[in-house]
């Protein structure tokens, strides 16, 4: 089985081509739990599977988290799928690529960027508090695509000095929060100066912080340009992996394209060879 590792910002991936590997559907679930473990195999934050298209796109793309569990979709993964299928000649600089919830488009900036327009929110709620442990925290509720790829946006002053250990408790306590029947994506962020926002994202399905989220990154966005605390242009949001930029085109309360743009990185290209697997 061939595979590429890629990060975007930082957010791991390996990737398999099941147009070629044809693999029955039904493995992928266990294969990414034990492909994505950092100690005992490859390691990475996901597993995405690139799968002929079911409409008129270039391919389809599944997308698994290292819990095995099928996650809807996956921003900074489907960066990393555009220069995957441009390089592997499934598609051109634009490209078109079907997701769990719906239809992504994406588009070669130069050799290591590139863009993709983000599923449409479907559900925004602005003003979401949610109480953990008798506090009530500011929260905003954001899901993306049909079926929704769900994010909770908590606002925490401070938040790159915040204990790293009390940050985790928080972000798991929030992630299972009765108040998110899907549980959610938690995205800790603060606004540091016009247009520039720092965030930290526990993610569902890693159950840990990753490096950096692309949609939950298109969410904060979302919501700060809705609340009029960004321009909605041009905002630069920093992870711990490094630097995602978010566009919006807005007409009133509707957002008409969400646009991520951000770094990728080809970390490595091989056959896998895991005994476990393969013995
Ligand atoms: N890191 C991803 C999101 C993965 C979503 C996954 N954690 C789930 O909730 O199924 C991104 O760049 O958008």
């Amino acid at each position: 089985m061939q595979f590429w590792k890629m990060n975007g910002a930082g957010n791991d991936f390996i990737i398999i081509d099941n147009i070629r590997e044809q693999i029955p559907v039904e493995r992928f679930g266990d294969l990414a739990r034990l492909l994505c473990e950092r100690h005992l195999s490859i390691g990475a934050d996901g597993l995405m599977v690139v799968e002929p298209a079911r409409g008129d796109a270039d391919y389809r793309m599944l997308f698994y988290n290292s819990d095995g569990s099928l996650g809807e979709m996956c921003g900074n993964g489907a960066r990393c799928i555009c220069r995957y299928g441009y390089e592997n000649r499934l598609a051109g600089e634009v490209q078109r690529v079907e997701t769990t919830a719906g239809l992504v488009t994406g588009r070669r900036i130069d050799r290591r960027r590139y863009q993709i327009r983000l599923n449409d929110p479907t559900t925004v709620r602005l003003n979401a508090p949610i109480e953990v442990d008798g506090t009530v925290y500011d929260c905003a509720y954001v899901e993306l695509g049909n079926p929704g790829l769900p994010h909770a946006a908590v606002p925490i002053s401070g938040l790159r000095a915040y204990p790293d250990r009390a940050l985790f408790d928080l972000g798991r306590r929030m992630r299972y929060h009765p108040a998110f029947p899907k549980g959610a994506n938690v995205n800790f962020y603060e606004v540091t100066g016009p247009d520039q926002v720092y965030e930290r994202t526990y993610e569902r399905g890693v159950e840990d912080f990753t490096y950096a989220c692309g949609t939950g990154t298109g969410s904060v966005v979302t919501v700060l340009t809705l609340q009029g605390k960004v321009s909605g242009t041009g905002v630069r949001v920093t992870m711990p992996g490094g630097e995602l930029i978010v566009d919006i085109d807005r007409r009133g309360n509707e957002i008409e394209n969400l646009l991520l743009t951000g770094p990728t990185n080809i970390v490595a290209k091989g056959e896998v060879t895991d005994e476990e697997l393969c013995d």
